[in-house]
């Protein structure tokens, strides 16, 4: 008898207990998330399969689609958006004005979502800290966003414009041209006189490296975020990515610390004339910490870092879409031009001849409907309630669709057009709260978000007043369906591409 017994042998009692092991923590997990679980299981979501969730619906979300998956999901889904799982986390895509505005009023839960971490350069910053990091960092970097300041700015304003549309001459061959690289060697410019006091002259230096090396490194961050399988470390170092990725970071940030070096240099300088005043200019704030002992040299060349991604690259693509979108649609180019004109007395705009230029400003923010910061994410720490019937627990990863609900035909007359009027007086003002947030809100609304309105109106206002731009590219039927990649904002495929006339 004995001997038709299988004997188990030591390796299937140690798989026996993986598997027991598995299997005990995996219905400790669920027990100790059934809230969760509940909430999720009453929410559409794609089925959740074991051990990979609900993954595998990443797969078809590369940059380049991820507009037309976020529109199936919602004719999938109404409402809101979608539930997944994923990572054994669960996520919850929203784009409901009512979840926005409840999420963004908590002053609890200011955490963003954890797929930041990938994002995340070096130290935890401003923008990508959490809690009581968070709150310390961002209550030290306050007083640098202050309206007050924004006049000691107006220098560089005059000065890199300037330079900006002079530069422009050289592409009135009639030849078509990506006007995102001039743009944006313009925006750090702004960025690194007023934010970081260095003349690094991105434009007369012609600067163009380092423009790609900052688009680049945060192209390969968000191809992560979305490609799951490069979401494994060792799979991640194996593809070469991560070694790509740590040559870019080094060469941004020794760009970075030279212009901090400098500085300090200067702030000596002035500290043995006696001259040396306190400042709120941002990089005086961090730098007046690190001699006082509490921030790291290391954190602020992450600060400067992220400041000038958050301040240079977000403004150049905004700007961009402008240009872009006003030589598919010269009707509205022209009336924006006749605008100008009227309004402004002399060969260039001046910054008080800004508050005229009303139909400019409703492009500048019809192009933020469009193209925008789509998706930002916040991982929620406590409960939030949004209505009686409807309160989303802690633990959720959430994922806000300011692109959806910026299309949201209840609040947009023409959600897919390319309608200025949007943004007419009277519209804004019948408008719900909430409706349009460019910029998010509550706590961690984004800081620079004067300092960018500002820079956008002057620098179109200028460039108009000089060129008119055109394009062999028909209007889209929907502006939702051009093409485009992802990288924290939407850029086209096909780039940037405009021609461009003398007025
Ligand atoms: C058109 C230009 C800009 C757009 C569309 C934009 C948009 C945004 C959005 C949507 C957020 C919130 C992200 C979130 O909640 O996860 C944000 C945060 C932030 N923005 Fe902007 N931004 C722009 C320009 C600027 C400028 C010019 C600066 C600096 C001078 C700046 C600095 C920041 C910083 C530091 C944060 C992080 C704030 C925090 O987490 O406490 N941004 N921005």
């Amino acid at each position: 008898m004995d001997g038709n017994i299988p004997k188990l042998g030591l390796s299937n009692i140690l798989l026996m207990c993986v598997i027991g092991a598995i299997t005990i923590r995996a219905i400790y997990q669920r027990w100790k998330n059934r809230k969760l679980y509940a909430f999720m299981s009453s929410i559409p979501g794609p089925m959740s399969l074991p051990f990979i969730g609900g993954i595998y619906v990443c797969i078809g979300i590369s940059r380049n689609n991820l507009f037309r998956k976020l529109k199936t999901f919602k004719k999938n889904y109404p409402g809101i958006i979608a539930g997944i799982w994923e990572r054994g986390k669960p996520h919850l895509i929203v784009s409901s004005r009512e979840v926005v505005n409840a999420v963004l009023a908590s002053s609890e839960n200011i955490d963003k979502i954890y797929h930041y971490r990938n994002v995340k350069i070096g130290t935890a910053t401003m923008f990508s800290a959490s809690g009581t990091e968070w709150r310390m960092i961002r209550n030290i970097m306050n007083p640098s966003f202050q309206t007050k300041l924004l006049p000691l700015f107006d220098v560089h304003f005059y000065n890199h414009v300037k330079t900006f549309v002079s530069n422009l001459k050289e592409h009135l061959n009639g030849d078509k041209f990506d006007i995102f690289t001039p743009i944006h060697l313009c925006t750090i410019d702004l960025i690194c006189d007023s934010m970081v006091r260095n003349r690094i002259g991105a434009q007369e230096n012609r600067l163009v490296r380092f423009s790609y090396v900052m688009t680049q490194l945060y192209e390969m961050l968000f191809e992560k975020i979305f490609s799951p399988l490069l979401w494994s470390d060792w799979i991640y170092a194996l593809s070469g990515k991560k070694k790509l990725v740590r040559a870019l970071r080094k060469e941004q940030n020794d760009y970075l610390q030279k212009m901090m070096d400098q500085r300090i240099r200067e702030r000596a300088e002035l500290k043995v004339a006696g001259h040396l005043e306190t400042s709120q200019i941002y990089i005086d704030i961090l730098l007046d910490k690190m001699d006082a002992g509490i921030l790291s040299k290391q954190h602020i060349i992450s600060e400067i870092s992220e400041i000038l991604v958050a301040g240079s690259f977000t403004t150049a693509i905004v700007l961009s879409w402008v240009f872009k979108l006003l030589a598919v649609y010269p009707d509205i180019q022209e009336k924006a031009y006749q605008e100008i004109k009227k309004n402004c007395s002399g060969e260039e705009v001046r910054l008080d001849e800004l508050s005229e230029l009303v139909y400019t400003e409703m492009i500048i923010k019809e192009t933020l409907r469009h193209c925008g910061v789509p998706l930002t994410g916040r991982n929620l720490t406590k409960d939030v309630r949004v209505n009686d019937s409807m309160t989303i627990p802690a633990g959720i990863q959430l994922i806000m669709s300011a692109h959806d609900l910026h299309h949201d035909p209840e609040y947009w007359e023409r959600p897919g057009e390319f309608y200025p009027e949007h943004f007419s007086p009277a519209n804004e003002k019948s408008r719900p709260k909430g409706a349009f947030v460019p910029f998010m809100g509550g706590k961690r609304v984004c800081p620079g978000s004067r300092y960018a309105m500002r820079s956008m109106r002057f620098l179109v206002a200028n460039t108009l007043l000089r060129y008119k731009f055109s394009t062999d590219e028909n209007p889209p039927k929907d502006i939702r369906d051009m093409d485009c990649r992802y990288i924290f904002l939407f850029l086209p495929t096909n780039g940037f591409l405009v021609k461009m006339d003398i007025r």
